[in-house]
């Protein structure tokens, strides 16, 4: 999907950002530089309502307001707008404040507003939008022959400073990512599954974590050089050195291999997923995290930039190093985003809890978990882990998610088939009885 990301009125040219660069919409300047009169006001209002029309949610800047009280701008543009522009992101009448737009009253500009919906005036408008219309298709078709999908290209300019978003936070298993048991072998499909998921859900308007676990790529390596165990530099019985910086080394550089993997196929998708390594910011004392970067993220969602973490290796405190999962990393950034994610949603290889292994007979998927359903005795989960999974396997995800319920997010632990995340009504609603298993704090 090609996408812009936004467009900045408040240059001398405006510019859109699209995920190819920077795009300078010459066409436009027309429009911005001399905008004064009350034909202009008309203008950037059907512009305004024309970019809403294709989805966009808001303009960076709005040059028009060179000569207007920011107050008439509110009052015109974001009328009945719920996306409504701060006015920390207008360009204040800086080169000549101390003029105010020739007889450009609020009233002035109400009845403007009102004239322009009115019947008699619906040619005009029309003609306008027309026009408006026409030289946005140009633009688009040039934008297009610099990005490769030109049949999927969108509108997605987004308000910065919007708080009012959703925000789902994802961790996609390295079960369902990769081939666990083949040493750095992606599961093709999935992964596409996935990009295609992430892709429907960024069209759906939601702001996204995505959270990657290590599969094949990292556990094998924290395995070799038993990483969890903390740091040792020792002679072993056959007079063997063990180091663990090598390990340490062997498994972020395949970690990192994924997460690259991962963020450049985003990349070609437009889709701006940044590539953030725990490693470099979290440290853990006894497996207890101690530091983590959730205000960066913070500050990458609001800039509508895809945080995308891993499971890692990590500085610990008192081990000197450690693994630091993909699970735990979901459950630290719940507790610390402010506002919290919507929903917390686990993609795994399998369709959700089972009462036991899934690959022993008469398993039974659990649609429902809750605290006390486990400490009750009600439910009964067996584990079993994969030959060269370090970290908790299905019994680990499971506390992660109580953990997270139990901060009054919705959990769903769920397989990676895009049609049931996407599709079943009840996943990103409210009611999600029928897909994977929902974890509650009741
Ligand atoms: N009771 C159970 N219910 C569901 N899955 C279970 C259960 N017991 C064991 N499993 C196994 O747990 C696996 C998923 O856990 P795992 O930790 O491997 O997932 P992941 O988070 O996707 O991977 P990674 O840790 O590499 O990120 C499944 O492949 C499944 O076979
Ligand atoms: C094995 C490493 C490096 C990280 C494990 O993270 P997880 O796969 O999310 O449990």
């Amino acid at each position: 999907m090609n996408k812009i990301d936004f467009i900045d009125l408040r240059k001398e040219k405006i510019v859109a950002r699209a995920i190819e660069g920077t795009v300078t919409i010459d066409e436009y300047v027309e429009l911005d530089v001399t905008v004064t009169d009350t034909t202009q006001t008309i203008k950037f209002y059907l512009l305004k309502r024309l970019l809403s029309t294709h989805g966009c949610e808001s303009i960076i800047g709005m040059p028009i307001i060179r000569n207007m009280k920011i107050d008439y701008i509110h009052n015109v543009f974001n009328k009945n707008d719920h996306n409504s522009i701060t006015s920390e992101q207008i360009t204040t009448p800086t080169r000549h404040p101390q003029l105010e737009c020739d007889g450009l009253t609020k009233d002035k500009l109400e009845e403007l507003d009102h004239q322009i919906r009115s019947d008699s005036k619906k040619e005009r408008e029309n003609d306008l939008a027309k026009q408006l219309m026409d030289k946005f298709k140009e633009i688009l078709s040039n934008i297009s022959l610099e990005c490769h999908q030109k049949e999927n290209l969108q509108f997605s300019l987004v308000n910065m400073n919007r708080k009012d978003y959703k925000l789902l936070i994802i961790k996609c298993g390295g079960a369902y990512l990769t081939k666990k048991d083949q040493h750095q072998q992606l599961n093709q499909d999935n992964f596409n599954s996935l990009l295609d998921i992430l892709d429907s859900l960024l069209k759906k308007n939601y702001k996204l974590i995505l959270i990657i676990g290590a599969g094949s790529f990292g556990h094998h390596e924290a395995k070799q050089y038993k990483i969890t165990g903390g740091f040792n530099y020792n002679f072993d019985e056959v007079n063997d050195v063990v180091d663990s910086r090598k390990g340490m080394i062997a498994t972020r550089f395949s970690v990192l291999k994924l997460l690259n993997l991962v963020c450049l196929e985003c990349q070609k998708r437009s889709i701006s997923a940044m590539p953030c390594s725990p490693f470099d910011g979290w440290m853990t004392d006894n497996n207890v995290v101690i530091k983590h970067n959730a205000d960066s993220i913070q500050s990458m969602l609001d800039l509508s930039i895809i945080p995308v973490l891993h499971g890692d290796v990590c500085l610990d405190r008192s081990k000197g190093c450690t693994i630091l999962s993909g699970d735990t990393i979901i459950q630290v950034l719940c507790e610390q985003l402010k506002p919290q994610p919507t929903r917390a949603i686990f993609i795994t290889d399998v369709s959700g809890v089972y009462d036991r292994p899934p690959n022993e007979p008469n398993a039974i998927i659990i649609s429902n978990i809750s605290s006390s359903s486990l400490t009750n005795n009600d439910i009964s989960v067996s584990n079993s882990k994969s030959e060269h999974d370090v970290t908790g396997g299905m019994r680990a995800k499971l506390q992660s998610a109580l953990n997270i319920a139990n901060m009054n997010i919705d959990v769903v632990i769920i397989g990676g088939d895009s049609k049931s995340i996407l599709e079943s009504p009840n996943l990103l609603n409210n009611d999600h009885s029928s897909v994977g298993t929902v974890i509650t704090n009741k």
